[in-house]
């Protein structure tokens, strides 16, 4: 089996502040190493700040991977586009990644899984590595429609991108019921899910699918990774709440770190 090397992501949501970031730095600079790899994704607006202080601390933090990522970004490359940023923004101020996709920007803000896919395109565009989010709802879990509705929303970006584009993807299995709820998926539906979305890649191609980091989020807590991220098939989480105190989510990185 491929070693993958966990990743766990923050996704601030629209929370946090620069003080966070600046917290969560200086709890990273206590902890020895961390061969995960980190990505912070706080509001487009403090990317700048979280830049400078990753500069500014790089030389304490050498023992750790920690990149910046964004929360969205537009599927257009410029233009009259009021509110919207662009991915080669999101390079210039020092994004390596991009959450794409996240079911709060389907659901709230009417992001079709064509438009999700059109963003998948640009971010690569832009050398940019996107974070895919797929997940059921609850009533599609209890009416036994979940690998149905991952299904659909891979193969919108797969029929658009082709399999090779996951090559250089991140995928985060995100099950709406789990998102913000404090209940968080067993261990086993994680890896369920998980082996599902890997082996349907696996039978396009064997390499991208063995290869290809799937997080886990919703509701990822202390006290549940180790249980969630030793699954064989969970490679790590994207934190929204728990990203949120500098304490926990260092302890959370300690652990995918640990579960290697
Ligand atoms: O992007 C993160 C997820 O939506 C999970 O959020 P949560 O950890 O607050 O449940």
């Amino acid at each position: 089996m491929a070693t993958r090397r966990p990743v766990i992501a923050a996704n601030w949501k629209m929370a946090g502040s620069q003080q966070l970031g600046e917290e969560v730095l200086e709890k990273f600079k206590l902890l020895p190493s961390s061969s995960a790899e980190v990505v912070i994704c706080p509001p487009s607006v403090y990317l700048d700040s979280l830049q400078q202080q990753l500069s500014k601390h790089s030389s304490e933090l050498v023992n750790h991977r920690i990149s910046l990522g964004a929360q969205n970004m537009s599927h257009q490359e410029f233009g009259a586009y009021t509110g919207e940023t662009s991915g080669a923004m999101l390079k210039e101020f020092g994004c390596s990644y991009v959450i794409i996709g996240h079911s709060e920007r389907r659901r709230m803000y009417g992001e079709s899984s064509d438009i999700v896919a059109d963003k998948f395109i640009m971010a690569q565009k832009m050398g940019l590595t996107p974070i895919l989010c797929v997940g059921e709802s609850l009533a599609a879990r209890e009416a036994n429609r979940t690998f149905e509705v991952l299904n659909g929303e891979l193969n919108a970006v797969l029929d658009k991108v082709g399999i090779m584009a996951f090559d250089n993807a991140l995928i985060a299995y995100e099950p709406l019921w789990a998102i913000g709820t404090g209940k968080s998926a067993t261990p086993e539906q994680a890896q369920e899910v998980h082996a599902f979305i890997r082996q349907r890649l696996t039978e396009i191609s064997p390499f991208v699918g063995e290869k290809i980091r799937i997080l886990y989020g919703g509701s990822v807590k202390p006290s549940n990774a180790a249980d969630l991220f030793t699954r064989p098939d969970v490679d790590g989480g994207l934190v929204g709440g728990a990203s949120l105190n500098a304490s926990d989510f260092v302890n959370l990185c300690r652990i995918a770190s640990e579960s290697e």
